[in-house]
């Protein structure tokens, strides 16, 4: 959040004092009044806490009492709540109450009941406990009123971030506000995008306060790619081209035990814009079977004719022999599931073309020597620490699926499509083969990895529609997604 915190000292250094928490309280507002439909009569409890994220409540709940809402803040820290915001607050007709109650079993006396009691009641709870100051978990009895206002019926809106989570890695240490909508200002933080906090904020909604020109001075640490990204990149072929100038992606994957992670692989690699795809490997038979348009062969990859990028690991079991081939290749390589176990970390580091990794959880914290749920609730930092160590781009599956790049430095770019029908078995070695066919049509190795999570996510959407779907459902609705990009 440096960067946040330097861009608004700046701007804060050109603007009159307090213009930037107008701005903010002013769109908070707006949102607010927005997500309960009738402000008048509406009773709206404010979570206050000690620092400007409670003072950006404060100014909005004033603004809500004038349209003739029913506002009380709920101040934790009374002493210390935002002084100008709750002048404004009161002036509006808006009252508060002693929040700062002993958590539960440790007493508790009547302002303590009081504070419940009006989150308990409210149509709409606005969470100012913290914001990009706040450090780990609630505290006990910012927890208590979390609870309480996740109990109630009351819309929940979180002011900046949801109080608890981390705004920098999307890590939730302990108890957190469980937002319906997120309304956050100058720039969305960057663990606002990746599970766990994304669950808990909810809807996002953006502010521009205006930090736009001082931000422009940093690079962003995550970015998340849009339809108009993707239609960029998308290898569309020209009037000159053939197959072999459109790319041919190989791919190594399936053994006698599991020829379906083969079949499911081509099928990716089929509609991922390469002008041809070779099958190495024991699974043949059952891929022709399926797809006739295949070239398949059985000797080892070195020796199966030139491709531009390989797509390996899907179903291998425990072929090495077929692995290190691919590994020794000078083309780019993704490798992926059997393939990341079997891989050897320095020879993959010595590669000179790109290297893909797309590890799942649990295979990222194998080659992490760390717990899956250590990866899941980092899953920032479990990506770049790999990505550094295996000096090659990695892409993390998941609920959130994000792809860093090998030196640490760019944006990590966080997948904004996808649905949780796509953990479905399978589904990854139709990655595999797609995001490998982007390889080969001659995307980068984080281009390929954000245009395939991209495209990948957005077929399982469309193939699901709310109902479950297998992993060829997602590979036949592939061309749908790549159709719904180019139109916009
Ligand atoms: N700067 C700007 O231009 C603009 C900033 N804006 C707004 O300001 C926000 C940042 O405000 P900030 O820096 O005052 O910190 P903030 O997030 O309110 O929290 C700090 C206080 O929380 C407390 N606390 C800490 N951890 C806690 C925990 N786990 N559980 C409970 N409490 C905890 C801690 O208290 P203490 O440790 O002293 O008891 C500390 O005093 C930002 O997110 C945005 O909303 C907008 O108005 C736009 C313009
Ligand atoms: N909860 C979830 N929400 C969204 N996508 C998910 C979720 N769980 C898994 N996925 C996606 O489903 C795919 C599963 O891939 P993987 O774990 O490799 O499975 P398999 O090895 O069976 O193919 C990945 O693309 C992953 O991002
Ligand atoms: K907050």
């Amino acid at each position: 959040m440096e960067d946040v915190r330097a861009a608004e000292r700046a701007l804060m250094a050109r603007v009159p004092d307090g213009a930037l928490m107008q701005r903010a309280a002013a769109g908070l507002a707006a949102a607010c009044g927005q997500v309960l439909g009738k402000v008048y009569g509406a009773r709206v409890a404010l979570l206050v806490g000690s620092g400007d994220n409670g003072g950006d409540a404060l100014y909005a709940g004033a603004r809500l009492a004038r349209r003739g809402a029913g506002v009380t803040a709920v101040l934790l820290a009374p002493e210390r709540a935002h002084a100008g915001g709750l002048a404004a607050l009161r002036a509006a007709g808006g009252r508060a109450v002693d929040g700062s109650g002993p958590a539960e079993g440790v007493g508790g006396g009547a302002g303590a009941d009081a504070a419940l009691g009006v989150v308990a009641r409210a149509d709409l709870v606005v969470d100012g406990v913290v914001g990009i100051g706040g450090k780990g978990g609630l505290r006990p009895r910012a927890a208590e009123l979390a609870r309480a206002a996740e109990e109630s019926r009351a819309v929940v809106v979180a002011v900046d971030l949801p109080s608890g989570v981390d705004a920098d890695t999307g890590e939730v240490r302990g108890a957190a506000v469980r937002a319906d909508v997120t309304v956050t200002f100058g720039a969305c933080k960057p663990g606002l995008l990746v599970d766990p906090a994304r669950e808990y904020a909810g809807a996002l909604r953006f502010v521009d306060i205006g930090l736009g020109p001082e931000l422009a001075a940093y690079d962003p640490v995550v970015e998340a790619f849009q339809y108009a990204d993707v239609d960029r990149l998308l290898p569309v072929p020209g009037a000159e081209s053939d197959k072999y100038r459109r790319g041919v992606v190989g791919v190594v994957a399936g053994s006698a035990r599991y020829p379906g992670a083969a079949v499911l692989a081509v099928a990716g690699a089929l509609r991922g814009g390469a002008g041809a795809v070779r099958y190495v490997g024991p699974a043949a038979d059952a891929v022709l079977a399926r797809f006739p348009e295949t070239l398949v062969s059985a000797g080892p990859p070195a020796r199966a004719g030139r491709v531009q990028a390989w797509a390996a690991g899907p179903g291998l079991g425990d072929d090495g022999d077929r692995l290190r081939d691919v590994v020794a290749a000078d083309v780019p390589v993704l490798i992926d599931a059997d393939g990341l176990r079997l891989a050897d970390a320095a020879a993959v580091r010595k590669r000179v073309a790109p290297t893909l990794l797309t590890p799942h959880a649990g295979e990222a914290a194998a080659l992490l020597g760390t717990s899956r749920e250590e990866v899941e609730s980092g899953r920032l930092e479990a990506v770049r620490e790999l990505a550094g160590r295996y000096a090659a781009t990695v892409l993390l599956k998941g609920s959130t699926t994000v792809v860093a790049g090998p030196d640490g430095t760019g944006a990590v770019r966080v997948n904004p499509t996808g649905t949780p029908w796509l953990a479905t078995a399978g589904s990854g070695d139709v990655l595999s083969g797609l995001a490998g066919a982007l390889l080969a049509a001659g995307l980068g190795a984080r281009d390929a990895g954000a245009t395939g999570a991209f495209l990948h996510g957005l077929a399982a959407r469309l193939a699901a529609d709310g109902a479950p779907v297998a992993a060829q459902d997602v590979a036949d609705a592939l061309p749908a997604a790549w159709r719904d990009v180019r139109r916009g």
